[in-house]
Formats: C-alpha cells, structure tokens, sequence
C-alpha cells in the first residue's frame, strides 16, 4: 500500500522543484494520479483574464461603489473628530446635532454602496463561474474518449468544480478585492497622513512588518493549497470509483478494502487542510501582534504631541479612527496574497487540462462538410496502434460495405474489434492507411457531420439515468412522443415499457440499472432507429443477454438493420448471417452448432451457413 505521507512528501519534492511556466500543448496521455505543472499566477490570471469580458462593468460597479464607502466612512471619521473637540471637549450640545445627521447620512449612503457593491461583485462572480466552467466542460468533450478512460472521473469533477470556483476567487470577485482593498489603503493612509503627517510616517514604518509576514505565509500556503487540490482530486476519484461499482464491491465483500481505499486518500486530504488551516490560524495572530505595536506606537506619540500642543484629542481619536480601518485594509492584502496563492493552485490544474489539445480534430478545409448519406464503407489497409502501446492491435486491415450490406467482422476477445468502431467514429485516426466513408477519407469530414451518420450500438449499452422516454429520444433530441413510442415498438420495446409503473416516464436509474440487459438492450434500439442514420455498428450486440432474450432481440435488431449499411462487430458466430461478407480478424473461430437469425422484414434475411466466407483476413502483426 502506498505511504500517504511518503506520496505527500513527493508532491512537496515536485512543487518546490518543478518551476516551468510554459506548459506546451500535448495531445492527452495516460494520467491516473496526477500532479498538475506549476503556473505562475501572473501566468493564470493572464490566461482567464479574458474571460470577465461582457462582465468588467459589474466589477468596475464594485470597485467604484467600494470607493464612495471609503470616502463617506473617511467623512464621518472627520465628523466624529470634530465632534469630539467641539462637542465634548469644548462641552457645547448645540454643536453636536448637525455632524450627528450629516454622519448619519454619511453611512447610510455608505451602507448602500457596500450592499450594492457586495452585489455586483458576486452577480459578476458567478457569472464568471458560470462561463468558465461551461468552457472547461466544452473542452473536456473536445477530448477523445480515451482521455477519459485514463483519467479518474473524480479528480475531472473536482477540476470542474472546486478548481473552478478557486480561479474565481483569483480573477472574478477576487480583482473587486484587491482593488478596493489597496484603495482602502490608500485613502485611509491618506487621510491619516492629511490628520498629522509626521505621526503617519512614524506608524507607517511599521507596514512593512506586515507584507513581510504576508509574503512568507503565502508562498507556504502555495505548497499547501497545491497538496490539498491534489489530494481533493484523488479523493474524489476513489469516491467516484467506489460509489459507481457498488455491485461489484459488495459481490466480492470489498467494502472494507473501499472504506480503507477512501481512508487513505481522506486522511491525505485531511492532512493537507489541517497545514492550510495551520498556516491562515498562524496568520492572524501574527499580524495581531504587529497592529498591537502599530496602536501603541500611535498612543504614545499621539500623547507626545498633544502635550506638546500639536494635536487635539479629537485628531488624536480621528487618527486612531483611520488606523482602525487602515491596518484591517493592510492585514486584507496579505490575506489577499493568501487566497491567492490558493487560487492559483486551482488554476495549475484547469489550466492543465484547457492546454490538452484533442488527437482528434476537424479538418481545416471539409472536402465533405455534410453528414454522408449512401454509407459506403472502406478500410484500406488500415494499421492502429494505441498511444502508449509498442505493438499494433491493427494491421493492414481491408475491407468494404456496399450501402446498405452487411459486413462481420469476427474475431476472438480482445483482437481489436470496438477498435474498428473507434477509428470509424474517429475516436481515433489510423496510424496506417485509411478509412472512407462515400469515398471521403473520415479525417476530411467534420466530426459532428460524420458522427451523424454512424449510428454505434456498444457492447455495454450506455443510458442515462432519466425516464425512458429521455432515453430513447436522445437519439433524435426535440422528436414528437408518437416518434418515440414508433421507434419503441419497432424496436420490441414497447410491450415492457407499457408495463413499467410510469410506462415511458419511469425513470431508469443509475445507467439503466433498474432495467434488465435485455431492456436496455431494447431501448438502446429505439434510440438507434430514431436516429436514421446510413451506417450502423453493432459491438457484440448480444453481450450478457441469455440465448432466449437475445433471440427476442434478434427480431428488431434485424430492422434496426434493414437499409443500412451493417457492420456487426462479434466473437459469436451464431450472429454471422449466411449471406454477409466476413473479415476475420486473428485465427478463424470455430462454428458452433446452433444459430440466431436476423429476421427483420429488411432487405436481407440471414441464414446459416457452415464456414465463414473470410473476405480479407486482418489478422495482427
Ligand atoms: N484505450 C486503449 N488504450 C490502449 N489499449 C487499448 C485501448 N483500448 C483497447 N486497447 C487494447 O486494444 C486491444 C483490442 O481491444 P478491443 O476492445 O478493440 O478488442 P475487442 O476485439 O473488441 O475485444 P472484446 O471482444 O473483448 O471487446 C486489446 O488488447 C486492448 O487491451
């Protein structure tokens, strides 16, 4: 088992080492624990700055309305002096009541300001929020399947969103900040310096005190944010991961190697916030001490100066006032600087995933801007090799389908034949050769204009976890019910949906887990006729389903069929129609001795035949 400290400690090892700002863009490669490269965070800001256009005016809100606080709040500190030398000390009631309204006044005016400029700014905010994830989601989908097959799902949601929302304490609402917080700053040094310059200087000199302590427990807490966005990732995926395959952790009795699993990450995590919460409980004492210096440094001299007759208790308490909002301001920076720091750790990792360009892209110039209609199929000596893998899973692979005619390719387990699907959906390219579709090579067809006209029916049939009705009209978003419940029929369906307790309004559950294969087998047929397109893949259609339930599939499947050109991906022979064009990928498999039929009322009716009729072997290597 892995040592969490001992993982930790290589984090630190690799944060305080790694010091490239340039992250190159790469195509996405094999990741499960993953440590995102160090960003600068002039470099983040930089990089997300962009995207608060359209929303600057509700920051600029912000900072304006921040600005007619301080300066009502710097008014009403000016009132409060003059109401102590001329009301108090002077003994004169009469003096106080026309201070005593404009102050009033003064802060109610302040009070709106900061309401309406606390609203702008979190309106700004989550708008940017908004709009960064959904680019972050946007690009995710650019990325190839395969990307997601190496990454851990919960490390990708704690990128979308915690990640996200730290970014935004850096560039959305955390810009309000900062600027209204060095203005505090300076308005307030200011009037403290226009009160009594030489005792502001003297006080000032303390400042520095302050930014020191920030600067050194910020770039601690660089370390310890970047541990602890880590670590959140890492937890999430075993969170994921363990919540997502209960069936199979209870089958087996791993409850206890899952709890430890979640331990282990939990406990990392845990470690990571306990040094966070460390380094910020450290902070606040820290800069404590510092204004406590800073106050008694201002009584003292204060006192000196009005003896000496330079100053009135009420410049005195003005200046006390000023000081009271100053250091707060001052104390606000370094904080700044710490959330920062935090901030950034979150960027490192979306920027991460923002600079992975997809393997897979569009054409610049589409010889084929359009879906193809006919369905023509070619594999010309297609070759594949997995990124990350030495030995080819595909080579020299020929094959062709007529519009409408059925190919099978057969082949045992694991030869490479969802591979086929894969690079005819181009989840990925070819290393060799190429495959053309209506005689276009599939790299010069924009891949949305391709995807349409394949139609995939995978080994494991994917639903989400709406009603079935959602489900079936996914395959043709914003079709008529009278559409759907036709595909549903067709597809031999309908009867057990009518039988559903909310028929096509019972929700499926987790991917269809409240359906048997067979069901979701069914509907993953309706949504494919609904879909019309020319060209179908069938992956192992009958993966899980018991020799009477995939006979009863047989039948739709067959019209699902009919029409289209067919490639039927399979190591069962049983499913191989007399009449179909075979490609035999690796050794020919032995014959069994019974056999299903595709009986649709389509073009082809299938029958048996005895040997398959291997049109081009493919074997590998
Ligand atoms: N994303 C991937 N990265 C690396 N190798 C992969 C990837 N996907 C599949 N492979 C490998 O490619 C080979 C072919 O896999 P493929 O899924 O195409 O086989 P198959 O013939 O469809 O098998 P089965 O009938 O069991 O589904 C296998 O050796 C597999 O380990």
């Amino acid at each position: 088992m892995v040592d969490p400290s001992a993982k930790n400690r290589r984090v630190t090892r690799r944060f305080s080492f790694v010091e490239t700002v340039e992250t190159p863009a790469r195509p996405d490669e094999p990741e499960q624990e993953h440590v995102a490269p160090f960003v600068s965070v002039r470099e983040a800001f930089r990089h997300f700055w962009p995207h608060t256009r359209g929303l600057r005016r509700l920051f600029v809100a912000g900072v304006v309305l921040a600005i007619v606080a301080a300066l009502c709040e710097i008014g009403a500190i000016r009132l409060f002096g003059f109401i102590a030398d001329e009301v108090l000390a002077a003994r004169n009631l009469g003096a106080f009541w026309e201070p005593a309204f404009v102050w009033l006044g003064l802060m109610v005016v302040a009070g709106l300001a900061s309401f309406l400029g606390s609203y702008a700014t979190a309106v700004g905010g989550e708008r940017f929020l908004l709009r960064l994830r959904d680019r972050v989601f946007s690009h995710m989908q650019t990325l190839t399947p395969d990307f997601f097959d190496r990454r851990r799902l919960g490390d990708l949601m704690a990128r979308l969103t915690d990640d996200v929302e730290a970014i935004e304490e850096l560039v959305g609402s955390g810009v309000v900040r900062i600027l209204t917080t060095v203005i505090s700053v300076v308005f307030f040094a200011g009037a403290a310096l226009f009160t009594r310059w030489e005792l502001a200087l003297a006080t000032f000199a303390l400042v520095p005190a302050f930014l020191l302590a920030s600067k050194v427990f910020a770039s601690r807490l660089r370390g310890a944010a970047a541990r602890e966005r880590f670590s959140n990732g890492a937890m999430n995926g075993v969170i994921e991961e363990g919540l997502a395959n209960q069936a199979l952790v209870q089958a087996f009795n791993r409850q206890g190697t899952e709890a430890r699993r979640l331990h282990t990450q939990g406990s990392a995590w845990m470690r990571a916030n306990v040094a966070q919460a460390r380094l910020s409980a450290l902070y606040g004492p820290v800069v404590q001490v510092i204004e406590t210096v800073c106050l008694l440094v201002v009584l003292g001299l204060g006192a000196w100066e009005i003896v000496a007759g330079r100053l009135t208790i009420g410049g005195l308490l003005a200046f006390a006032a000023y000081l009271a909002y100053l250091y707060p301001a001052v104390q606000g920076l370094g904080q700044i600087a710490l959330t920062v720091s935090q901030a950034a750790a979150g960027s490192d990792r979306v920027i991460e995933i923002l600079r992975i360009r997809p393997r897979v892209t569009d054409p610049a110039v589409a010889v084929l801007p359009v879906a193809p209609r006919r369905g023509r199929i070619d594999f010309a000596d297609v070759g594949f090799t997995y990124p990350g893998r030495s030995a080819p899973t595909l080579r020299h692979l020929t094959f062709h389908a007529e519009p409408g005619e059925l190919v099978v390719c057969v082949g045992p387990s694991g030869i490479g034949k969802s591979t086929v699907a894969k690079l005819l959906l181009r989840f990925h390219d070819p290393t060799e050769g190429r495959v053309l579709l209506d005689g276009v090579d599939i790299r010069d067809i924009p891949r949305t204009a391709l995807r349409e006209a394949v139609t995939v029916l995978q080994q494991e049939n994917l639903l989400f976890s709406g009603t079935v009705r959602d489900n079936i009209a996914y395959g043709r978003p914003g079709c008529g019910m009278d559409e759907i419940v036709g595909a549903a029929v067709m597809a031999g369906a309908h009867e057990f949906v009518e039988r559903l307790p909310r028929k096509y309004d019972t929700p499926v559950g987790q991917r269809g887990r409240l359906l048997s294969g067979g069901q979701r087998q069914r509907l993953a047929i309706a949504r494919a006729i609904l879909r019309d397109a020319p060209v179908l893949v069938l992956d192992e259609p009958m993966t899980g389903l018991d020799p009477a339930t995939a006979a009863r599939v047989m039948e739709p499947l067959g019209r699902l069929m009919a029409g289209r050109t067919t490639i039927l991906l399979t190591h069962d022979l049983r499913l191989v129609p007399e009449t179909a064009r075979t490609v035999v990928l690796g050794a020919a498999p032995a014959r069994p001795r019974v056999a299903f039929s595709f009986s649709g009322p389509g073009p082809r009716r299938t029958a048996w035949r005895t040997r398959p009729h291997s049109e081009t072997g493919s074997p590998r290597g």
